[in-house]
Parts: structure tokens; sequence; C-alpha cells
């Protein structure tokens, strides 16, 4: 839900093309789609849903005190006064923008979209900008932040309300700058709809979500609309060594201008001459006439990618190319991410991939900088995409260990998620273990000076879900409980 604070809005001024029945006009000051959020003065949003539609909830949202509609087709068994629009969701995230004064105009904000890599560049692009001192709101699938408080999300990008008014929340607290990660669900749904863009990022696109768009065409379809929001004399930063990205701003660029980021032709911005390591990767970060070599603590070219990404947002919003390269050396990884959680005798990382793509490049990162054998620990979510799960087995097949466990079997059977993972392995040595505790002490138990375990899949989430319930679980807590309980004489010790 979204109140006002300076006001009703008219939803005849907001919404010129609208008609309305019952009423010349709808003084809005409290909006919400969910009819038991309703309260006296309410209007309520009544949004078809893939579930149910929201209109059938109406005579709810009334009892509850709404005293209009927001509807995408006229009701003929309601008195309330209705304004009727050709897409509701459109026009209620512009009443929620309204309601929270427009805060997208007093901030620059970037919206980043992708496969995968939407959170690491958000993060990224905050520390490089407050690396300089500068305040960097940040919205999306770990924390919210409104440039003083951080909360954990429950969306990768909010509902409407929400949304609004975290960025209203940073707009209050005198940030002038935002990274916010655009899911294509939330593109496809318009929940940022009216949000005006200064950059659109895009890190990749790969495969994923096809249980809800239904086709590759649908999803790259999604993805695409984030041009759309580009403010006039805003750009586009673009990973052009990856073709769904290049393509996707073929097709959907609304003639726009876009900054280009390679790791492997001219662009925009490069890295070159890029080694990887036991520690980390080292390149030559070059923007404009400026080179510089950079030591990261990063693992992977990926992260190479990201950090180019995020130094192009940094660019833009006015850092200089000395103070971004400053910035890029001290950058972590966020929790989750390629997170080291032991580094000796035996590398220890838990990693959020969990798309093919993204599995498969891990693997290969890790297997290019480790001595001894690469064990990795991974399943495959319920009730989501049943056709990434042999291609996520594929894409472990190039480690030297497998084991194949529950990731959030949520209302599948477990073992049906693990039999079409286990249909994709091609090659490698394969462990079952369904219990991800007893999959993690299998790994650590296997793995001798030189060998790296990856754990993949969840990252930084904190349970699991299985059947209905919420099991609490977090990978690199369980492998630093583990370790130390395992054996205390043991030179295995977690990184802080
Ligand atoms: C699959 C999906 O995206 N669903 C979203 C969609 O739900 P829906 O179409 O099924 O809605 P519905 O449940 O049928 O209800 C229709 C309308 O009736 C209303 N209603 C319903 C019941 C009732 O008692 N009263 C009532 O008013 C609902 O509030 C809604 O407005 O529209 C709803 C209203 O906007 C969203 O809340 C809901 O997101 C849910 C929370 C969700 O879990 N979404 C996930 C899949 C998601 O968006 N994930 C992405 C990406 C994650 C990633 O990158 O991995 C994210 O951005 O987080
Ligand atoms: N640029 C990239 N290209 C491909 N894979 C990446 C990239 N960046 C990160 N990854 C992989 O994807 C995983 C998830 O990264 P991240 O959380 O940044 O992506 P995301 O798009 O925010 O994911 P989600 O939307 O599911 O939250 C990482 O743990 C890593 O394995």
């Amino acid at each position: 839900m979204i109140a006002s604070s300076a006001g009703a809005v008219s939803l005849r001024r907001l919404l010129p093309a609208a008609s309305f029945i019952g009423s010349a006009d709808i003084g809005v000051s409290h909006i919400t789609d969910r009819s038991t959020d309703c309260r006296p003065g309410s209007v309520f949003a009544a949004l078809r849903g893939r579930t149910v539609d929201g209109i059938d909830y109406l005579d709810e949202a009334i009892s509850n005190g709404a005293c209009g509609v927001l509807t995408d087709r006229p009701i003929t068994s309601t008195a309330v006064p209705q304004c009727v629009v050709s897409n509701s969701r459109i026009a209620y995230s512009e009443v929620c923008r309204a309601l929270a004064g427009r805060p997208d105009q007093r901030l620059r904000v970037a919206g980043v979209t992708g496969t995968d890599g939407k959170t690491s560049v958000c993060s990224m692009i905050r520390k490089l900008l407050e690396s300089c001192g500068q305040r960097c709101g940040q919205l999306g699938t770990v924390e919210n932040y409104d440039g003083v408080c951080t909360e954990t999300s429950t969306l990768t990008t909010d509902e409407p309300p929400k949304f609004w008014n975290s960025l209203s929340r940073m707009t209050s607290n005198r940030t002038t700058m935002a990274a916010v990660e655009l899911s294509s669900q939330a593109l496809d749904q318009y929940r940022v709809a009216g949000l005006q863009l200064d950059l659109a990022v895009v890190t990749g696109v790969t495969r994923d979500h096809l249980d809800y768009h239904g086709t590759p065409h649908a999803y790259a379809a999604a993805k695409g609309k984030i041009f759309g929001l580009v403010r006039k004399g805003g750009r586009a930063i673009i990973n052009n060594d990856d073709p769904g990205s290049r393509d996707l701003f073929a097709k959907h660029n609304c003639g726009i201008d876009a900054i280009t980021c390679s790791l492997d032709g001219p662009a925009d911005l490069r890295a070159t001459d890029l080694t990887s390591n036991k520690t980390g990767v080292r390149f030559t970060f070059q923007m404009a006439d400026f080179a510089e070599q950079i030591q990261t603590e990063l693992i992977g070219r990926h992260n190479v990618m990201n950090m180019l990404l995020a130094a192009a947002v940094a660019a833009e919003f006015g850092l200089a190319p000395e103070q971004i390269a400053a910035g890029l050396s001290k950058i972590k990884s966020p929790p989750g991410r390629l997170e080291r959680i032991v580094a000796e005798p035996i590398n220890v990382f838990v990693d959020y991939a969990h798309t093919p793509d993204a599995l498969a490049r891990v693997v290969d990162e890790l297997k290019q900088i480790t001595q001894g054998r690469l064990i990795v620990v991974f399943g495959a979510g319920g009730g989501r995409d049943a056709d990434k799960r042999p291609l996520l087995g594929q894409a472990a097949s190039n480690a030297d260990l497998a084991i194949v466990t529950n990731d959030n079997p949520r209302n599948e059977h477990p073992q049906t998620i693990i039999e079409h993972i286990l249909a994709g392995i091609t090659s490698t040595t394969v462990e079952v273990r369904p219990d991800r505790c007893d999959a993690i002490r299998l790994a650590l138990d296997a793995a001798v000076p030189g060998d790296c375990v990856l754990i993949a899949g969840k990252g930084h989430e904190t349970y699991q879900e299985i059947g209905t319930r919420q099991i609490s679980h977090n990978d690199a807590a369980f492998v630093r409980r583990y370790l130390s309980a395992r054996h205390p004489a043991t030179p295995i010790t977690a990184c802080a």
C-alpha cells in the first residue's frame, strides 16, 4: 500500500486517457492492489492476476473501506466510482509514483537487468560511488538500502507501492543516486512503469524463468522493456561480449545510444591482459585514454565484466577514471557471489549460480585456478522451469566430482528434481545426497589440499523451501560451523 503525505492526487489529471464511471474524478491519497490492505478512503487497484482476478476481490476491498476502483474494464456490479484505464498495472505504478512524489526526478537512477549479475553490478555501483564519498541507494534481491537503513529484500524488484516508497526514502535521506535491479517479471508486469532511468544496464541475456515467460522470445521481450524506461538523453550500458545483450539492444533500443563494455574486443570500456589466479584476477582497465592495472580479489571473467558495467555507470554519474580505478581494486564480492569461505589448504566458495550459464561459467573459472580437483555441490529449485535442470547437470559436468543435492524443492518431490539433473550430467563422478548438509559434509570431507569446493545455487539465502516449510539453512554458515567442529586441529580455517 502507499499513502501520500502531500494530499490527494487527482486521477483525472494524472491519467488523462482514463474514463470515469460514477464520478467525474477520483482523488487518491492511498492505493493498494490487495483487498485485505484497503482501509476507509482507499482506492483499490484491481489487477488481472495469473491465478485470480483482482476484480473478484472488489467486494472485500469495499467492505474494508475502499471508495474507488482502478480497473482495466468497466465493472457493472458496483456502485463505487471507477477509473477505467487500458492497462491497470501501468496506471497503478504511475499512481504510486505520484503519491511518492516522483522521487526518480530527484535521483540519477541506473536500472540493471540481465539473467545473471544484477545484484553484483548494483552492489559494485554502490561501492564505487561510496568509495568517493557519494551516497547511493540500492534495491535488489539481497537487500534494499535507502541511503541510511538496510532491509532484507523479499523480491528482486518490489511491487509498485514498496518500490516507489523506497525511492522516496532515498530522496528524504539526501541520496542522489540509485542502482536498482529490474527483473524480467517486474518489467513484464510494469511494476516500475513511469520510472525514468538515466542508465539501462544489461549484464547478459541467456536462459531463465521460462516457467513464467513461456519462451526465450517472451523472456527477452520482457527484458527489452528496460530501454523504454530510459529518459531523454539517457543511455544503455551493454555487455558487448554477450550475444544476448547485443541482440536485446539491437531489437529494443528505442533509439538510445549505448556505452559498450568488453573483455574480448573493441568497446568504450575494456579489460585487457587478463590473468586469473588463486587470489583473484589482474587486468588492465581501459576507458578512453585512461589505462591502469587492477588487481582484484574477485574471481572470474564474469566479475570483471560486472566491474566494467559498474565502472561505466560510475563514470556517467561523474566519477573520474582515476577514482573508478582506485575503487575497483577495493571491491569485495557481495554475499554469496563467489564468496570465498576458506582459502587454505582447500578453497571453498559459495555462489548463487542457479542458471545453466552461470554454473557453467563458475565451474570453468574455478577449474582454471584449481590445482587439484573441483568438487561441486548443487541442485535445482522445484516449481520453476524444469527444463533447465538437465542443463544445470550438463553445466556441472566439467567438475571432477558433482554432488547433486536439494536446492529449494518446494512442493515437488526432491528425487524427481534430482533425476532431471542427473539426466544432463555427461561426464564426471557423481554422488547424490538429497540432504544439503550431508552433501556439503561429503564435499568437505572428500577435499584434500589443493582441491576446490564450490557450493552453488543458494548464495546468500538463509533458508531452504522444502514442501511448504522454510528450513533455516545458509551454505556459508554451515561450512564455517562444520569445519570448526570437525577436526579442531585441522589447518583449515574459514575466512572472516
Ligand atoms: C509470478 C508473479 O510474478 N506473480 C506476481 C503477480 O501475481 P499474480 O498475477 O499471480 O496475482 P494473483 O495472486 O493472481 O492476484 C491478482 C490480484 O488480486 C489481488 N488479490 C488476490 C487475492 C486476494 O485475496 N485479494 C486480492 O486483492 C492481488 O493482490 C493481485 O493484485 O502479480 C502480483 C501483484 O502484482 C505479484 O504480487 C506477484 O508476484 C509474486 C509476489 C512473486 O512471487 N513473484 C516472483 C516470481 C517474482 O516476481 N520474482 C522476480 C524475479 C526473481 C529472480 O530474478 O529470480 C522478482 O522480481 O522478485
Ligand atoms: N555477468 C555475469 N554473467 C554471467 N554470470 C554471472 C554474472 N554475474 C554473476 N554471475 C553468476 O550469477 C550468480 C548470481 O549473481 P547475481 O546475484 O549478481 O545475479 P542476479 O541477476 O542478481 O540473480 P537473481 O536475479 O537471481 O537474484 C553469481 O553467483 C554468478 O555465479
